[in-house]
């Protein structure tokens, strides 16, 4: 990491082309990945969206392919980049902030397997995001074991650092429990008609109950540069684990299986029907919950403090670890960009005029060697810094502080 070499931004005045990558600029591009040539740009007029066309070469014409996930708006000044052999970076020039850099993805993983399942041509769009907020923590382990209580105490003593995987439920509120913060309830219906359209990560029938954690849930606290918490049953924690979501799985037993029946009864929120019902799922849970493979670790919720230290050291958060670095991650602007320049897996942008408040030339390099994920949804692992004024804007390492 360190100061983009002069001579890129000199030669890069100019809008297309740089002897790496074929880097395009204007309100439509034209790209090629592999072999194939894709136009970005706006002809989708009916939906005021960027629209796609793909070249087909034994057609010798353009054709529309199917356009998979949230299409980014319009923009008058697109650049396209190609990055790999599977997509093109689209940056929205002057773009509001947080919508102008996307992915579209024309030969990834998830790609392939929507042609073979839709039997046409797929392309899929994907936003990028800035950083990456670490791996979400699966907690799980049986009803009344202190899961709760323990997620509680963490977002409470670490607030910037974590955030609650907010799961649907069909199960009815309980006194304190309020839509959207504890769970968002849900008809089974509308939630049956949500996993069919994908929307779940994980789903289960848990108690008679259906819960599920929704694609979103997880994305909104990773968009908030948080790292994501899990409060799911064993079934859910196997599905995740079988899903492409990194995690970091922990299972919660209790001292015993009569303090935990002493728990419940405690916790008072359960008729004596759910309660025998809660407990007899409880056995199976424990089982499962120790049985190799599935847990990263086991940790006996006795003493609740005591309990409350081991997650805190497990998850690096102990009292001598600098925690400050593992809070949100600061965020700076997206500059508005007059030159691009690929080498490797920097990006370098060359702009006149940057949010951060200074008329003169900046220079901002895109990392994008840590790229995680695809569609649907968000590419994430973006490491966004200045390199130029170097003294002005960074901590003397060539990176924003
Ligand atoms: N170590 C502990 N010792 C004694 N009581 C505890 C301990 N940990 C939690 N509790 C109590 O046990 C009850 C159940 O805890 P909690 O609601 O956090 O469980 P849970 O695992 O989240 O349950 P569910 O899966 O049903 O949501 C609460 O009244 C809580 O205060
Ligand atoms: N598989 C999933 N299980 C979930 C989810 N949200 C919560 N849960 C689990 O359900 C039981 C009961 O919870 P309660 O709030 O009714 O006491 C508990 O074990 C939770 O961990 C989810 O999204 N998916």
């Amino acid at each position: 990491m360190g100061e983009a070499p002069a001579f890129l931004f000199d030669d890069l005045e100019k809008s297309c082309g740089n002897g790496y990558d074929l880097i395009c600029r204007g309100r439509e591009t034209t790209t090629i990945v592999g072999n194939t040539k894709y136009a970005i740009g706006d002809y989708d007029d009916s939906t005021l969206s960027i629209g796609v066309k793909v070249f087909d070469n034994s057609l010798e014409k353009w054709v529309y392919p199917t356009v998979l996930g949230t299409k980014p708006e319009l923009s008058s000044d697109l650049w396209a980049l190609p990055h790999g052999e599977d997509r093109v970076m689209v940056i929205k020039n002057g773009a509001i902030t947080d919508d102008d850099l996307w992915f579209l993805e024309v030969d990834t993983p998830y790609v392939r397997q929507q042609k073979k399942v839709l039997g046409s041509d797929v392309v899929a769009w994907s936003k990028g995001v800035m950083g990456y907020a670490g791996k979400p923590i699966v907690i799980s382990g049986p009803s009344g074991v202190g899961k709760g209580t323990l997620i509680a105490k963490l977002m409470k003593e670490f607030p910037s650092m974590f955030g609650f995987s907010v799961s649907h439920t069909t199960r009815a509120p309980r006194e304190k429990e309020t839509n959207g913060i504890h769970y968002h309830f849900t008809e089974r219906n509308v939630m049956e008609e949500d996993i069919k359209d994908e929307k779940f990560l994980e789903f289960a029938q848990v108690h008679g109950n259906l819960y599920g954690t929704s694609v979103e849930s997880v994305e909104v606290v990773a968009d908030a540069g948080k790292r994501c918490i899990l409060d799911i049953d064993v079934q859910g924690a196997k599905s995740v684990r079988a899903s492409s979501l990194d995690a970091i799985f922990i299972f919660i037993c209790p001292p015993s299986y009569e303090d935990l029946e002493k728990r419940l009864r405690f916790r008072g929120t359960e008729t004596e029907d759910q309660l025998q019902k809660r407990l007899r799922n409880a056995k199976g849970e424990l089982e499962q919950g120790r049985s190799p493979g599935l847990f990263d670790h086991v940790l006996i919720n006795d003493d609740l403090d005591a309990c409350y230290l081991t997650l805190k050291n497990l998850l690096g958060l102990n009292e001598f670890a600098d925690n400050t670095n593992q809070s949100a991650q600061k965020k700076i602007g997206f500059p508005l960009v007059k030159s691009v320049s690929k080498v490797g897996n920097k990006i370098y942008l060359n702009s006149t005029i940057s949010d951060l408040g200074n008329a003169s030339k900046n220079s901002f390099v895109l990392d994008v060697s840590s790229l995680k994920g695809g569609a649907p949804g968000r590419t994430r692992g973006l490491d966004l810094y200045s390199v130029y004024p170097f003294a002005a804007f960074t901590n003397g390492f060539g990176k924003l502080s």
